[in-house]
């Protein structure tokens, strides 16, 4: 689904207003609600018309839509509801909206005037509505309004918030320390928007309801894309044929491994194996090789060999490796032969010291990347200090946290290669452009080894027919997201070791359905 900035869906509501003659108040009459009907149909088991509802409204159009829900419940029976306005002086929607409650018979309650008592509805409620602020916000939220938002976030109640928590914007403010609404359900109208998505912010969202406003399907269509967001389940591996053959499912190297972190690459080799290699070898420094038994499970065994990269369709390279200059050479041989490649942990540093050396970046063909870059925050952190893009560790985890999508499409761009940053919910820049965002949100995941295991499926997933290394590398975020959620399922928490398992299952499900 296209997620688009707070600008682009303000961009899209003038259009609406303007060149499409439609009312604002008409759109925000759907907005409120099927906002209210999506919540409806979502808690139907966690409320009935006895519990209190309490529909907080900021100045502007995002406190339209909360006082429009407001009048949608207390029509069907929620007579319990209240409305809080956080201003006596509000814009025109909320001063419309609010005679039209009064008129119906809601309680309605002002911040300024009836502090104690809003204070009271805050502590009484069972679910709070946050319009206090949407996609209008600039900066962050003025001491009034934050006191407002701590006081939501300290109740017991369930919170839901309108558009987008209040407090979170599109605006560069640090999140952190910031005061943001924590909602447990986000009903966003229309088109999901970008701020949701930062690992940071993806925290203080809760399950994500894109309500429908019915705005026209033209307007919508062209919107400029900030970012594609799936569902691991939508992303679909393209099929195997029957008669697929181990040589036609592609020989992939794993390079890997040192003294003390020797299980890394075993583990990726063996994934790449369960989703769906054909051949797999496994290259080892002679130390750990000469001490590991000949026979692991269908995986084949050598000693270092760089030039050994020219030989297969694709290598993954970094997995518990270490870095040492020895190690550079054999990083810089193996990106010269080899045609693809996934570049993992350890090969991670080695990347941006083999990139300041040579100046230059990884090898494409026929003008797209090859190429895979699956970081956890903290190397993509250090990627980005060694390339320059930031000016320290802790300016460029800031921004991975909370703005990623201003970092990775240069950091993408300078490697000429593409970049997973792995997390709770991940992003994937290219270099050829496009951006999307991968759901996650299952701790059983992240577990040790987990990363192996996904460097391995993204090895895989290279040697699937045409795949650009885009597809790919969604392809096998989504896949290894989905044997996580599987795994969970049948086993609670779980080993990277028997996450593999079900890498193999839902790989074949999906490769042979
Ligand atoms: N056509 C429409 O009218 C539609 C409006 N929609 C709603 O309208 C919202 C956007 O409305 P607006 O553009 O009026 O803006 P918002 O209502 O999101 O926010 C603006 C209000 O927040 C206050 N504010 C701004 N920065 C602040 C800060 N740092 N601290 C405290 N308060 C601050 C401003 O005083 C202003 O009153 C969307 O999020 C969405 O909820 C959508 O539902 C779609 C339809
Ligand atoms: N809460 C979570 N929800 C979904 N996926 C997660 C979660 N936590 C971690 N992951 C995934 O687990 C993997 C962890 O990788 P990494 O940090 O490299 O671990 P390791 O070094 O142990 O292999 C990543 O693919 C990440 O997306
Ligand atoms: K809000």
């Amino acid at each position: 689904m296209k997620v688009v900035t707070g600008k682009v869906m303000s961009c899209i509501d003038r259009q609406a207003s303007g060149d499409c003659a439609i009312p604002g108040l008409l759109l925000m009459e759907d907005a409120g609600q099927n906002a209210w009907r999506s919540f409806r149909t979502l808690c139907r088991e966690k409320i009935d018309k006895e519990s209190k509802l309490l529909f907080v409204a900021g100045k502007g159009n995002n406190g339209g839509d909360a006082l429009v829900m407001a009048r949608a419940a207390f029509s069907e029976g929620f007579t319990g509801a209240k409305v809080v306005l956080f201003a006596s002086e509000n814009g025109e929607s909320v001063r419309l909206h609010t005679k039209i409650c009064e008129g119906y018979g809601l309680k309605v309650l002002c911040m300024e005037g009836d502090k104690l008592a809003v204070q009271a509805a805050i502590s009484d409620a069972d679910v709070i509505f946050d319009g206090i602020a949407g996609t209008g916000l600039k900066g962050a939220l003025r001491p009034m309004a934050a006191e407002l938002v701590r006081r939501i976030n300290e109740s017991r109640a369930l919170k839901v918030a309108v558009d987008i928590p209040s407090g979170l914007g599109d605006d560069a403010f640090p999140i952190a320390g910031s005061v943001i609404v924590r909602a447990d359900i986000t009903l966003t109208m229309e088109l999901p928007k970008l701020p949701l998505f930062s690992p940071e912010g993806r925290k203080l969202v809760g399950r994500i309801v894109v309500v429908p406003v019915g705005f026209p399907l033209g307007l919508i269509a062209e919107a400029e894309a900030a970012a594609e967001w799936f569902v691991p389940e939508e992303v679909q591996v393209p099929e195997l044929a029957p008669w697929a053959y181990k040589n036609r499912r592609g020989h992939l190297l794993v390079i890997g491994g040192a003294p003390c972190t020797d299980g890394a690459p075993f583990l990726c080799a063996m994934s790449a194996a369960s989703s769906g290699a054909g051949l797999v070898t496994l290259m080892l420094d002679d130390e750990i090789f000469a001490r590991t038994p000949p026979d692991r499970s269908g995986i084949m065994i050598r000693r270092l060999d760089p030039k050994f990269a020219a030989s297969v369709d694709s290598v993954v390279i970094g997995p518990g490796w270490g870095r040492n200059e020895a190690r550079l050479a054999a990083f810089d041989a193996v990106v010269q032969h080899a045609a693809s490649g996934v570049i993992d942990a350890d090969g991670i540093t080695l990347l941006g010291m083999w990139l300041n050396k040579n100046g230059g970046r990884l090898p494409g063909k026929d003008g797209s990347t090859r190429w895979i870059v699956t970081p956890h925050p903290g190397e993509a952190s250090r990627l980005a200090v060694s390339l320059g893009l930031c000016r320290d560790i802790e300016e460029a985890r800031s921004m991975l946290l909370t703005r990623p999508w201003e970092l990775l499409p240069p950091m993408a761009e300078r490697c000429n290669g593409v970049i997973v940053l792995k997390s709770h919910i991940s992003h994937i820049a290219s270099p050829e452009g496009g951006y999307e965002i991968v759901e996650g949100n299952n701790p059983a995941l992240g577990t040790g080894g987990s990363g192996d295991v996904l460097a391995g499926i993204c090895g895989t997933m290279l040697m699937r027919g045409e795949m650009a290394a885009r597809e790919a590398a969604l392809e096998a975020v989504a896949l290894h997201q989905r044997a996580g959620k599987h795994a969970a399922e049948k086993k609670g928490f779980f080993t990277a070791g028997q996450l593999i398992e079900f890498i193999g299952i839902e790989s074949y499900r999906s490769a042979a359905e």
